[in-house]
């Protein structure tokens, strides 16, 4: 028997449906927390997160609840943003000495932390994994197959935990580059922004694959700055969501930069009821994180110019093209 029998999993979204679906086909009986009674009460009933999952059947060890209580496993899965806020309700000794698997990809606005170090600095004694990986939340619902990194610093702990979220449609690598993990997931996403734009101003399939190249060149700039790894963005959490969101109109930020590229500003898509684009945020975070430690990221700085609306597609992709030239390596 696993010690990890009980998950919960925190924010009522898409990903924690699907993270709770997951789970409850890796056999675990699951919580889903969700922010009310109502939405708990409609969810047990109706046996589908209508409003996050449309048509999708939950399993019956699933449960939904307002209320969160202990369990062996605690996934968070609410936006980037956000983290900060709900660990601030929780009582930290709920967390404490508990895996807590942090799931959300971006960065935050104003301290420009990582989710790590938010829990860190909310739940110090909270044992934090990361979970990022190519995988759309309706298809790890669904039950179609998936891969992610599950990244800890533990390495016995990290490969049990992966053991205990894994199902046959489900399969979660163990890793150790918290880091590593962490910025890749967050850049996807910026990275996703440019590759819609690029679409959506019709500039070509070729513009596109070469920024996703030289997209994975400056995350690995920015992941080796910062401690980690650049071996992890050969895995899952790196080219394989890379891959996914910068090609997959199913992804938000795809969609939300197909948007800026056809010349609509960000307020007016905000505003027009898009869904969660994680990069929106995590632009700005990601240009100052990258001034901040003197890494060149002209791509996401570019991104940021034009989510802020300070610059418009046709001149960012002047300023990239007339770069001086430099070796690739
Ligand atoms: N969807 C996907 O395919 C994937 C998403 N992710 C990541 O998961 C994270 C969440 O995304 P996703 O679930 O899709 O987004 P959604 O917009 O579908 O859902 C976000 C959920 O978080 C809830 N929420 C927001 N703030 C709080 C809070 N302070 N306390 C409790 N609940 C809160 C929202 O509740 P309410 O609606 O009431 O505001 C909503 O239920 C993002 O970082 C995303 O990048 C990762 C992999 C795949
Ligand atoms: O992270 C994701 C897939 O791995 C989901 O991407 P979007 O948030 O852009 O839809």
């Amino acid at each position: 028997m696993s010690v990890f029998e009980t998950v919960a999993v925190i924010g009522g979204g898409a990903w924690g449906t699907a993270l709770a679906q997951a789970s409850a086909m890796a056999g675990r009986a699951t919580t889903l927390v969700v922010r009310t009674p109502e939405q708990a009460d409609r969810i047990n009933a109706a046996r589908t997160n209508e409003a996050a999952l449309p048509g999708q059947a939950l399993l019956p060890n699933v449960t939904a609840t307002s209320d969160p209580s202990e369990a062996d496993v605690v996934v968070l899965a609410v936006p980037a943003q956000a983290t900060r806020t709900l660990l601030s309700g929780f009582d930290p000794q709920l967390l404490a000495g508990r895996p807590v698997v942090l799931s959300a990809k971006g960065l935050e606005t104003g301290t420009l932390a990582r989710q790590s170090e938010i829990l860190a600095d909310m739940a110090p004694d909270a044992i934090g994994f990361v979970l990022s990986g190519p995988s759309f939340a309706a298809d790890v619902a669904a039950g179609r197959p998936t891969a992610v990194t599950l990244a800890g610093d533990d390495a016995n702990l990290t490969s049990d935990l992966a053991a205990a979220l894994a199902g046959p449609s489900f399969r979660p690598y163990a890793a150790d580059d918290r880091v590593g993990v962490e910025i890749a997931g967050a850049l996807k996403n910026v990275y996703a922004l440019a590759c819609g734009a690029v679409d959506g101003a019709q500039l070509g399939a070729s513009a596109r694959a070469a920024l996703i190249a030289r997209g994975y060149a400056e995350m690995a700039r920015m992941v080796t700055a910062m401690g980690g790894s650049a071996h992890t963005l050969t895995g899952l959490a790196g080219l394989g969501d890379l891959t996914l969101t910068c090609t997959s109109v199913q992804s938000r930020n795809y969609q939300f930069g197909m948007a800026l590229g056809a010349g609509r500003r960000t307020e007016d898509i905000l505003g027009s009821g898009a869904k969660l684009a994680e990069g929106v945020a995590t632009a700005p975070v990601a240009a100052a994180l990258a001034r901040s430690l003197g890494v060149d990221a002209p791509l996401i700085d570019a991104v940021d110019a034009v989510v802020a609306g300070k610059a418009d597609i046709a001149t960012v992709v002047a300023g990239l093209m007339s770069r001086p030239l430099k070796r690739e390596a």
